[in-house]
């Protein structure tokens, strides 16, 4: 569904050249996996995430989704960011139907769809609220219903659950995983930090280092649902721990291999 092929991305960096974050990356996405990004902060995880959705393109190398080089956003690929972007002047109902408006949808058949996903995403009693009288965690879900609601082939979630409580976190989690098995098919790349929330709802799991180098790839065959403190799930954690351990000084030597412009 995804593939990176040598994949280089950098930026400018204080008027002293750039630096690069993603070097030469290749690595592929099957259709319908479930791919958590784990990695210390400032390696590139939300550029490659930006990269899959069009926001940014390579320096050199392609990136093709479902054999079509992205060179654009496109209705195809739905972020999730970690602070909901909703409209503040819309209603949820209205918020999950903007996007379906613009691709040309009428209005009756949104406003079905609409309301289908806000129901699936237990919003069904919230439809005409704004956003300010709602909760985090209803935000959060109401930007997941409207990118489902799109249909997308690939939803790209940026630490998507990481400014909620615990309680809410986990609940959404399993809702996340619950709406994948009955209503979605989307193959999903999941930005976190979290190695407990990467050993619960993962397929595999891809460890970034320094430049965007893959440092470690997993595959989590655990079947769902999980465990939380499962033997299994404790023991994917530690080795998580282990590999991030590993990584942790790494960074901040990035800033020293600037290259000219
Ligand atoms: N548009 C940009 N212009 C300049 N530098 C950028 C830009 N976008 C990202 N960067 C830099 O690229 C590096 C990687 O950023 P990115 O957000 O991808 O990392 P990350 O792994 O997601 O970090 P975190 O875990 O802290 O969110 C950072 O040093 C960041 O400052």
């Amino acid at each position: 569904m995804i593939v990176f092929d040598k994949v280089t991305r950098s930026f400018p960096h204080n008027g002293q050249g750039r630096v690069t974050i993603l070097d030469n990356l290749s690595f592929s996405v099957p259709r319908g996996e479930f791919l958590c990004i784990l990695g210390p902060s400032g390696c590139g995880k939300t550029t490659l995430l930006n990269l899959i959705a069009g926001f940014l393109m390579p320096d050199s190398g392609t990136l093709s989704v479902r054999n079509t080089a992205v060179t654009a956003p496109g209705p195809d690929r739905a972020m999730v960011f970690q602070e909901p972007t909703l409209f503040p002047w819309l209603t949820v109902l209205q918020n999950v139907m903007f996007g379906l408006r613009r691709q040309g949808i009428t209005r009756s058949s949104c406003r079905k769809q609409a309301l289908h996903h806000l129901e699936i995403t237990g919003l069904a009693h919230a439809v005409g609220e704004y956003p300010f009288a709602l909760s985090g965690g209803m935000r959060q879900r109401v930007a997941i219903a409207r990118v489902l609601a799109l249909n997308p082939d690939v939803l790209l979630m940026d630490e998507p659950f990481s400014a909620l409580d615990a309680n809410t976190r986990e609940r959404l989690q399993d809702e996340l995983l619950a709406l994948r098995t009955t209503h979605s098919r989307a193959t999903i790349v999941y930005v976190t930090h979290s190695v407990s929330e990467a050993a619960y709802l993962a397929d595999r799991i891809i460890i970034l280092g320094d430049r965007g180098n893959i440092a470690r790839d997993i595959s989590v065959t655990a079947p769902h649902p999980r465990e939380r403190s499962s033997a299994e799930t404790l023991e994917l954690k530690t080795l998580l721990r282990t590999y991030l351990g590993e990584l942790c000084s790494c960074i901040p030597s990035r800033r020293k291999q600037l290259r000219p412009s």
